[in-house]
């Protein structure tokens, strides 16, 4: 996990004053690195028989597609409005200042799916819960949460269902 950490970027007072942004972009871009997060993601879903992995626009996709490409698994795009081409069903959630709409395209995700719904962060948890109900309305036999790092700080955990396990591979 050291390498990991070592590996991502601190900056300051991005994107607004006071904020201490953990940039993965460093992280990322080292070919370790890159490897390491997609092994250790793996590690933790192995023996799940999972059939999907739903990556949170837009940083979820990396991890996301990783993820899914190491456990053989279909990757699914949570997408802002407007951005998907065929029929989607959307969930909408608070964001500091007004209103976040996702969606997923409606054929996504079957009951025969077992899912991990990933995203690069766990800050507040706004985006994963909306996410988790988009995913959970179309009934797949099983929906694990997953991040690459929490801000323990947010305490995201508390709006996330108890119900779903959570796992992150780094905690601040
Ligand atoms: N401090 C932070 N670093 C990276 N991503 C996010 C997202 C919310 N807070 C963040």
């Amino acid at each position: 996990m050291e390498y990991l950490k070592q590996r991502i970027r601190d900056v300051y007072d991005f994107p607004k004053k006071g904020i201490v942004f953990k940039d993965l972009t460093t992280l990322f871009k080292d070919p370790r690195g890159l490897h390491i997060i997609g092994w250790d993601l793996s590690q933790l879903y192995r023996d799940k028989g999972v059939t999907k992995v739903v990556g949170i626009e837009s940083r979820g996709f990396i991890g996301g597609s990783i993820l899914a490409f190491e456990l053989g698994a279909g990757f699914v795009p949570v997408r802002k409005p407007g951005k998907l081409p065929a029929d989607t069903i959307q969930a909408s959630y608070d964001k500091e200042y007004g209103k976040d709409v996702i969606e997923i395209h409606r054929d996504a995700i079957t009951p025969d799916d077992i899912v991990v719904l990933h995203d690069d962060v766990l800050a507040t948890g706004g985006t994963m819960a909306a996410a988790y109900e988009l995913v959970k309305s179309m009934n797949p036999k099983k929906i694990y949460i997953n991040f690459i790092i929490e801000l323990s700080a947010l305490n995201g955990r508390a709006v996330l269902p108890a119900d779903a396990e959570v796992t992150s591979l780094i905690t601040y």
